[in-house]
């Protein structure tokens, strides 16, 4: 008997575009939502837009919110139950917008994601990522109703947010090889779909390296459509495997050891020169990674990332502890080892 079924949920509107944060409120009608919204942001995006989205709708409330965490997301639902909404509008970074996507889920009920930042592929993505004590959980949610990407806006947010976002993406590279390998090793489902449509986006976006430049929305434009097509392919395999592997793994393990020190699309940056290395040794596609990373501006070194080498051994040593997500890391990497990679890639 054929017995396979999969079930695989992506955002119904998806605007993008100059100025399109005025038709949020159109877009929102289009999805039958009943109830008033409650707006959950974070002080920079509040500050940028929350007045802009505050216009569009009567009886509208919000909460901002420091950082992303499980107290974060009690602090939204328990809101949301007291105002009796019926949906969520998530505005901001990452932080925000996955403390909310968790929170609807909670609340069974729908939310809609309007990025501030072009700098992570949780955008679209049905993932929620929220750090807890020595861990970080990766949860399955369901993906924004609608997502709705200013280019405008995103294009006036600091230009090393949009590298942060574009080195998410180049992350996708390692990210494949490690889920392949997880398949071949262990046996871990894969999805031949979401692995190529992972793959292609970091390709389509190093193919347009020379239009990513700050100060023009175009930029904003190309980041935004590959973080939308890389959350879709998180969203076809119903995990995050396509888009995060080692790379993510060294990143969340920097998160707890020197948590504020850079942004997370850079950390997966420099992490995934460094996993390209154990993937295809001192003569393998980590240059390709690197410069990459350097022709659109975002961070090669612990120098440039601001964290100290030890800081960078530490996390390459103890990466493979953060979750139960096979990788190259293996059961962990020596730190002889370790040093090496670090630095014949130029990292430390
Ligand atoms: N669920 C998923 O599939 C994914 C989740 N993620 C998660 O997303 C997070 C990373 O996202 P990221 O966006 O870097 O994190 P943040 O949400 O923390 O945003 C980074 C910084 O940018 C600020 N900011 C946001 N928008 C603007 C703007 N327009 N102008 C000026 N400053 C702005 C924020 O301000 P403020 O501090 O006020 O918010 C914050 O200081 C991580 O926690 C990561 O794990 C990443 C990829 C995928
Ligand atoms: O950051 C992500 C993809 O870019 C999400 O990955 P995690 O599941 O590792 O949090
Ligand atoms: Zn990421």
């Amino acid at each position: 008997m054929f017995d396979k079924s999969t079930w695989i949920k992506l955002p119904r509107n998806v605007l993008q575009g100059h100025g399109v944060l005025d038709d949020l409120a159109d877009a929102v009608a289009e999805l039958y939502l009943s109830g008033n919204p409650l707006l959950v942001t974070s002080p920079t995006p509040e500050r940028i837009a929350g007045d802009r989205i505050r216009a569009q709708f009567d009886g509208i409330s919000s909460v901002s919110l420091d950082r992303a965490s499980f107290e974060s997301v009690e602090r939204v639902v328990e809101i949301a139950r007291e105002k009796d909404v019926g949906y969520l509008i998530a505005l901001g970074g990452g932080k925000p917008i996955d403390v909310a996507k968790m929170a609807s889920d909670h609340l069974d009920c729908g939310f809609v994601s309007v990025p501030t930042a072009a700098s992570h592929d949780g955008i679209v993505s049905g993932r929620s990522s929220i750090p807890e004590g020595d861990t970080r959980h990766s949860v399955a949610a369901d993906p924004p109703l609608a997502v709705v990407a200013d280019t405008e806006l995103l294009a006036e947010a600091p230009w090393e947010l949009t590298t942060a976002g574009c080195a998410d993406i180049i992350s996708n590279y390692t990210a494949v090889k490690d889920w392949e390998l997880a398949h071949r090793l262990k046996n871990v489902e894969y999805s031949e779909y979401a692995g190529a449509l992972s793959q292609m986006t970091a390709e389509m976006l190093v193919g347009s390296a020379d239009s990513i430049k700050p100060g023009l929305e175009e930029s904003a434009w190309i980041v935004t459509k590959a973080l939308v097509s890389s959350g879709v392919a998180m969203s076809i395999a119903g995990s995050s495997r396509p888009a995060s592997g080692a790379e993510h793994l060294f990143s969340h393990q920097l998160d707890r050891i020197a948590p504020g020190s850079a942004l997370h699309g850079h950390q997966v940056g420099v992490g995934s020169i460094l996993t390209e290395y154990f993937h295809s040794g001192a003569r393998g596609e980590w240059m390709d990674i690197r410069d990459a990373l350097s022709t659109m501006g975002a961070p090669t070194t612990a120098d440039e990332l601001g964290i100290d080498d030890e800081t960078v051994i530490e996390a390459l040593t103890t990466a493979h502890e953060i979750r139960d997500r096979y990788t190259i890391l293996g059961d962990g990497v020596s730190e002889d080892a370790a040093i090496e990679a670090a630095t014949i890639t130029g990292v430390i």
